[in-house]
């Protein structure tokens, strides 16, 4: 997240760590939600390589332990079927990871809450993104989650020239566009939106201008939860 603050600890509680064995450690690759106590939302850009995954929840400080977390093996990854690695840009980045064991709630983890089918927010609509990634473009990720507001851009505005085209489907979201954005490392985790004094996962971040995090005119891009309901509970049924 470039810009914006730390987060309150656990003050986004449905917030994940997606992690990768290398070796012997594990490392941070990605956000995600935890939207059921047995399933995490996650981008399938995150996941489309076969590795050793774990998900940490109730996670503030990646370098330090508070005795909040949970941490939690991957018993399968269900990535969208219309997810193409080599396209971005096609949109379908979504993916569910199925939890070993059920997570669970307290204080510190709690489930994110999807919005109805195809609900299309309105411009500058208050939204935040979550996450431990970088914090300049080209720079390292952040030891404890950050939070950024990033108000929403509605598609007239995102596709429109100059921002960022028709790169951006209508399946996809864009938030921010000035100095304050996502950044690798984000992905995957949530666009948290207040709709009726609730906060709500409404997008998956996905992609940022190659040319920077933050660069003028090209808002985080993130998946349309609202466009995949039908999916996620085909799946978890
Ligand atoms: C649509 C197409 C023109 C396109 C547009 C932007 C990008 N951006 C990027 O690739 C930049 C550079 C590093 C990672 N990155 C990203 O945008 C990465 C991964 C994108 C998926 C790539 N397979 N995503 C993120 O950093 C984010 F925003 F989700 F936190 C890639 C492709």
């Amino acid at each position: 997240v470039v810009g914006g603050e730390v987060a309150g600890p656990n003050s986004w509680p449905w917030q994940i760590s997606l992690q990768y064995k290398s070796g012997s450690s594990y490392y941070h690759t990605c956000g995600g939600t935890l939207i059921e106590r047995g399933w995490v939302m996650t981008a399938a850009h995150c996941v489309d390589r076969v590795r050793t995954w774990r998900v940490i929840l109730g996670e503030h400080d990646l370098n330090k332990v508070s005795g909040r977390e949970q941490i939690m093996t991957v018993s399968k990854v269900h990535i969208h079927p219309g997810w193409d690695s080599s396209s971005v840009a096609g949109g379908f980045d979504i993916a569910l990871l199925r939890l070993t064991s059920e997570a669970t709630l307290n204080s510190y983890v709690q489930l994110g809450s999807l919005p109805p089918t195809n609900q299309i927010l309105p411009h500058n609509n208050l939204c935040y993104i979550t996450g431990w990634g970088r914090t300049s473009t080209g720079g390292s990720l952040s030891a404890q989650l950050k939070q950024a507001y990033l108000p929403l851009v509605d598609h007239k505005t995102c596709t429109s020239s100059g921002w960022w085209g028709s790169t951006v489907k209508t399946t996809m979201v864009c938030g921010g566009g000035g100095a304050e954005a996502g950044c690798n490392g984000d992905s995957g985790g949530p666009l948290n939106c207040m709709v009726n004094g609730k906060y709500h996962v409404h997008g998956i971040a996905s992609f940022v201008s190659g040319l920077g995090c933050n660069a003028p005119k090209k808002p985080t891009v993130f998946t349309r939860v609202s466009a995949y309901i039908d999916w996620m509970d085909s799946i978890m049924k």
